[in-house]
C-alpha cells in the first residue's frame, strides 16, 4: 500500500445530503413533513458509505428546533442508520442544544467558533464537553471568516490554545479551515485550495489529535451544473489534501470519481487549478469545462430535442426560453446561411423578439423572463456586430433602432434598478438606450441628449429629493428651448406630483411612466406618426385635471404647531426600555452573509421584478407561479456563490446613547465627547378626530432622561461582479445581483435589530420569533428610517452618519442629496419605548416650517426644499 492509500483509509466521509441548505429535494421533504422519506435519504447516505451524517435544518420557514428534534429522534430508531455517528450542524445554539438532547451516541457539533468572542465560545465548548460531544470549530473569530493560510493556521491555533487550556480533550477538537470555491475568475480566489490544503498540514502539525474536516462542495461552486467536473475537482482535491492530513470532509458520498479513473485531461486541469500550477488555470479549467457540460443522464435529456430544429426555431426558442448556453453557435449558423449579417437580426432575431415582445403584451410573459431575453438578444447581437462593421455597415445597424432615449438616474441619486429594468425591456423592443448611470446632473443630461439626437430623456429618482432634482432638469430643459418628450419613473415619483411640479415647469410632453412594463407602449405612441398628439394631448388633459382637482380640494385642517404639540402621544414612559446592556457604538466589519440569507424577506425582491404577490403564496400563483419558480431558484442559485465566494461584505454599525425629550427635539448627550447632539423630529399636523394624538418620534422619549439608538449597515463588493455581468452583456444577472444586495441589506437591519434587542440593548432578551413574524415587526421598539413617512427629512442622515461614524465603520457615505453609497444601505433610530410605532407626518403648516427651519439651523428655503413632500 502507498502512503496515499494508507491515510485515505482512515479518511471519513460525512454525508451531506440530510442539509435543508444544501439539498433542495430534503428541504422539500422536511417542509412538507415527508419525515418517513426524509429518513430514507439518511439511509442511502449511509449505504453509499457515509461514515457521518451531517444534518441541519436551518431553514427559515422551518421551526428547526422541532425539526432537529423529530429526525434525530427517528434515525436514533433504526440500527442501520443509528451506527454512524450524528454531526449536529446548525448557526443557531439552540439547535445544537437540541439536538444533544436527542442523540445517544458520540455526538459531534457543527459548529463553534469566535466569532462572537472567546466568552461565547467558551460558552459553547463546555456544553459541549458536558455531553461529551466532538466539536467542529470554524476557523472564524471577531475579524471574520480566515480566508489566507496564515490567518486560518492563526485562528485554530489560537482556538486550539484556548480549548485545551479548559481541559477540551483534543480528540474531540475538529478544525474547518474553510473551503471557498476556486476558479471564479477573481484572482484572489486561487489560493484558496492550496492554502487550504497547507493549512490543513500546518494546523495538524501544532495541534497534536486535533481533526481536520471541510465542506467540499463550496470547492466547485463555479461550476454549477457541471457534476462531471464537480465531482473530478472533488477528487482531485481529496487525492491532495489527505495525504496532507485532511481527516474528514462533508461530501455526497455517492459522488466521488475514483482519482485514476478522471480524464487525464480534465484531471491535470483540476490540479492546475487546486494547486494554483500555472497562471492560466481557471481559463483552461472553464474551457475543458464546456466539452463536458449536460454530459448527465437528466441534462443530456434536457438539451436534446429543441437542439436538433432548424436554426431559425432554435433560436426563436431560446429567446423565448432565455437560454444563453448556444446562442452564439446559433447565431453563427444563421449568419452562414443569409446573404448578410444584418439579415439574421433582422430575421430571426427580430422574429423571436417580437414573440417576446407579444407574450409580454399579452401578460403570458413577465420582466424577469423578457430580461432573460435580452440577455440572449445582446449576445447575438454582439457576435454579429464584427461582421457587420466588417461590411462597413455599423450605420445600418443605427437605422434599425425604432427610437433613442436617454437614460438617467438623477443628481444625488444612486439607485438604478428600475432604471436598468425599462433600459433592458426598451431595448428588446427594438429601441436603442443611452444609458448614461446614476448621479447624473442636469447639464450632462441635456448634452447627451443634443449629441445623440435622443428622441426623448427618461429620469429615474427613488429618494424624494429626486423630485425635485427631475423639476430641476424639466426647468433647464425648457430654458434650452428643447421640445422632445421627458419621461419620469421610479418609486418616488407618481402622477400627482408629475402633474402639479414637473410637467408645468416644461412645455415638451411629460409623461409619469407607472411601471416598467408601460414603458414600451409609452414610448411606442411618443414616436408614432399617428397616436403621438393623441396620446399627448389626452396625457396633459389628465394632468391639467389633477392639478384642477388638487386646487379645488378641501385641503385637511391643520392644527398650528402649539395645538398640535398640546396633543401630543402620552406614552406611559415608566414603561421605557431599560439602558443598553452594551452601550455605546458597535462596528460589525463582515457579518456573516449566511446567516443573513436566513433573515431575507422575499415579498420585495419579487415586487423588484414586478411580480405582485407575498411570498411564498407567489411561488404558487396560477399566472406568475412559474416564472416566480424561476427566478427564484436563480436567485438563490446566486446566493450560493454570494456566500461561497464571498462576493460581497456586509458592513454595519449600532450605537445606543442617553437623551431626553425636549418638545419635538431629543437631546443626546455623548459623554466621550463632552458634547450634546439635538435630533429635531416632526409632529403631525393634521387635526385629529376623537382621542387620536398628533404623534412626533419624541413623544416615545423620557424628557427626564431615556436611550435612543442608531444603526447604518451597507453591503459592498458588488462593483467588480456588476462589471464582470456587463461586459459578459448580463443585464439579467446584474439586476438579480442588485436586487440580491438589497435584501441582504434589509435582512441585515433585520438581524442587526434582533441582535439590538436581546443583547445590546438587551430590552427583549427571551424573544424568540420565527422570520414571518420578524418582517412582520411584530417586537418590541421600530426603527424609523430617515426619508420615510414618521421622520420624513432625509437631512438627518448626516447627523446619525456622524453619531455612529458610519463611514469608517459601515464604510458608508451620502450623497449630496443625502442617498445612501453604496446603493444597498439602510440606516435608522432604534426606540425602545414599548408603545412607539410607526406612523406618517403627512401634510404640515407653514408655522411648523419656520420652526423646524430654526430648531435645524438653516434658512426657510433649504427646510423647505428638504421638507417638500410634506408642504403640499
Ligand atoms: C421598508 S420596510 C423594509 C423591511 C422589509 N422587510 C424588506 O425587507 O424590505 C420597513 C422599514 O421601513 C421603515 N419604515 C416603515 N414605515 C415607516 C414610517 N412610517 N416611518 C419611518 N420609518 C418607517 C422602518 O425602518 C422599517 O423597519
Amino acid at each position: 500500500m502507498t502512503d496515499t492509500q494508507t491515510t485515505t483509509a482512515r479518511f471519513v466521509n460525512i454525508g451531506e445530503r440530510t442539509n435543508v441548505t444544501g439539498s433542495a429535494a430534503f428541504k422539500k421533504l422536511i417542509l412538507g413533513g415527508e419525515y418517513d422519506k426524509a429518513v430514507e435519504v439518511a439511509r442511502q447516505q449511509v449505504e453509499n458509505g457515509a461514515q457521518v451524517i451531517d444534518v441541519n435544518m436551518d431553514e427559515g420557514l422551518l421551526d428547526a428546533v422541532a425539526a432537529m428534534t423529530t429526525f434525530l429522534k427517528l434515525i436514533a430508531a433504526e440500527p442501520d442508520i443509528a451506527r454512524v455517528p450524528v454531526m449536529i450542524d446548525s448557526s443557531k445554539w439552540e439547535v445544537i442544544e437540541a439536538g444533544l438532547k436527542c442523540v445517544s451516541g458520540k455526538p459531534i457539533v457543527n459548529s463553534i467558533s469566535m466569532k462572537e468572542g472567546e466568552d461565547a465560545f467558551l460558552e459553547h465548548a463546555r456544553k459541549c464537553m458536558d455531553y461529551g460531544a466532538a466539536v467542529v470549530v470554524m476557523a472564524f473569530d471577531e475579524k471574520g471568516q480566515a480566508d489566507t493560510k496564515d490567518r486560518k493556521v492563526e485562528i485554530c491555533s489560537r482556538a486550539y490554545d484556548i480549548l485545551t487550556g479548559i481541559g477540551f480533550p483534543p480528540e474531540d477538537i475538529i478544525f474547518d479551515p474553510n473551503i471557498f470555491a476556486v476558479a471564479t475568475g477573481i484572482e484572489e480566489h486561487d489560493r484558496y485550495g492550496l492554502d487550504f490544503i497547507e493549512a490543513v498540514a500546518e494546523i495538524k502539525a501544532r495541534c497534536p489529535h486535533a481533526r481536520t474536516s471541510g465542506g467540499l462542495s463550496n470547492l466547485s461552486f463555479s461550476f454549477r451544473g457541471n457534476e462531471t467536473v464537480r465531482r473530478a475537482m472533488h477528487s482531485v482535491f481529496l487525492y491532495h489534501a489527505i495525504p496532507a492530513g485532511l481527516d474528514m470532509a462533508i461530501v455526497n458520498a455517492g459522488q466521488l470519481d475514483v482519482y485514476d479513473q478522471i480524464d487525464a485531461g480534465l484531471r491535470e486541469a483540476c490540479e492546475d487549478v487546486i494547486l494554483m500550477r500555472r497562471p492560466d488555470a481557471t481559463e483552461r479549467l472553464i474551457e475543458l469545462a464546456e466539452s463536458y457540460k449536460g454530459k448527465s443522464a437528466a441534462d443530456e435529456k434536457a438539451a436534446e430535442e429543441w437542439r436538433g430544429w432548424p436554426v431559425e426555431r432554435r433560436i426563436e426558442h431560446a429567446l423565448v426560453k432565455g437560454i444563453d448556453a448556444h446562442v452564439v453557435e446559433d447565431t453563427e449558423e444563421a449568419r452562414q446561411l443569409f446573404a448578410r449579417p444584418i439579415e439574421v437580426i433582422e430575421g430571426p432575431l427580430m422574429d423571436g423578439m417580437n414573440v417576446v415582445g407579444d407574450l409580454f403584451g399579452s401578460g403570458k410573459m413577465f420582466l424577469p423572463q423578457v430580461v432573460k431575453s435580452a440577455r440572449v438578444m445582446k449576445k447575438a447581437v454582439a457576435h454579429l456586430i464584427p461582421f457587420i462593421e466588417a461590411e462597413k455597415e455599423a450605420s445600418g445597424l443605427a437605422d434599425q433602432s425604432k427610437g433613442k432615449i436617454v437614460m438617467a438616474t438623477v443628481k444625488g441619486d444612486v439607485h438604478d434598478i428600475g432604471k436598468n429594468i425599462v433600459g433592458v425591456v426598451l431595448q428588446c423592443n427594438g429601441y436603442e438606450v443611452i444609458d448614461l448611470g446614476v448621479m447624473v446632473p442636469w447639464q450632462q443630461i441635456l448634452a447627451a441628449a443634443n449629441e445623440n439626437g435622443a428622441d426623448m430623456i427618461g429620469l429615474s429618482g427613488l429618494i424624494t429629493p429626486s423630485l425635485d432634482e427631475m423639476v430641476t432638469v424639466a426647468e433647464e430643459m425648457q430654458r434650452a428651448g428643447m421640445t422632445m418628450p421627458l419621461l419620469i419613473g421610479g418609486a418616488t415619483t407618481s402622477k400627482v406630483h408629475t402633474a402639479l411640479r414637473i410637467d408645468p415647469a416644461y412645455e415638451g410632453p411629460v409623461i409619469h411612466v407607472l411601471d416598467a412594463s408601460r414603458a414600451v407602449g409609452v414610448a411606442s405612441r411618443l414616436l408614432s406618426d399617428t397616436q403621438r398628439d393623441e396620446f399627448v394631448d389626452t396625457t396633459a388633459a389628465e394632468y391639467e385635471k389633477v392639478r384642477d382637482a388638487r386646487e379645488g380640494k378641501g385641503q385637511s385642517v391643520l392644527l398650528t404647531i402649539e395645538e398640535a404639540r398640546a396633543n401630543f402621544f402620552d406614552a406611559y414612559l415608566s414603561d421605557k426600555a431599560a439602558p443598553p446592556l452594551q452601550p455605546g457604538v458597535h462596528a460589525f466589519a463582515d457579518w456573516d452573509l449566511a446567516d443573513l440569507r436566513h433573515y431575507i424577506d422575499w415579498t420585495p425582491f419579487f415586487r423588484a421584478w414586478e411580480l405582485h404577490g407575498t411570498y411564498p403564496a407567489i411561488l404558487k400563483d396560477e399566472v406568475v407561479g412559474e416564472t416566480a419558480q424561476q427566478l427564484f431558484a436563480d436567485a438563490n442559485a446566486m446566493l450560493d456563490r454570494i456566500i461561497a465566494e464571498k462576493w460581497l461584505v456586509a458592513k454595519g454599525v449600532a450605537g445606543f446613547w442617553p437623551c431626553a425629550r425636549d418638545g419635538d427635539d431629543v437631546t443626546l448627550h455623548i459623554a466621550e465627547e463632552e458634547r450634546h447632539v439635538v435630533l429635531p423630529f416632526l409632529r403631525q399636523q393634521v387635526k385629529k378626530s376623537r382621542d387620536r394624538a398628533n404623534m412626533c418620534l419624541a413623544d416615545f422619549i423620557d424628557p427626564a432622561g431615556d436611550w435612543i439608538g442608531g444603526f447604518a449597515v451597507g453591503i459592498h463588493g458588488i462593483e467588480p461582479h456588476s462589471a464582470r455581468f456587463k461586459d459578459d452583456k448580463d443585464d439579467y444577472s446584474d439586476i438579480l445581483l442588485k436586487a440580491l444586495a438589497d435584501r441582504f441589506a434589509e435582512a441585515f437591519a433585520e438581524r442587526l435589530h434582533q441582535h439590538v434587542r436581546t443583547e445590546l440593548w438587551g430590552y427583549a432578551p427571551q424573544e424568540q420569533l420565527t422570520n414571518e413574524a420578524l418582517i412582520k415587526e411584530e417586537y418590541r421598539g421600530i426603527r424609523p428610517a430617515p426619508g420615510y413617512p414618521a421622520c420624513p427629512d432625509h437631512s438627518l442622515k448626516p447627523i446619525l452618519f456622524d453619531l455612529l461614524d458610519a463611514p469608517k465603520n459601515a464604510g458608508l457615505t451620502l450623497t449630496e442629496n443625502f442617498a445612501m453609497y453604496p446603493t444597498a444601505a439602510v440606516s435608522g433610530f432604534y426606540f425602545g419605548h414599548p408603545e412607539a410605532q410607526y406612523f406618517g407626518v403627512a401634510r404640515i403648516g407653514r408655522d411648523q416650517l419656520a420652526d423646524y427651519a430654526r430648531r435645524r439651523g438653516v434658512d426657510i428655503a433649504t427646510a423647505e426644499r428638504w421638507l417638500r413632500p410634506n408642504l403640499d
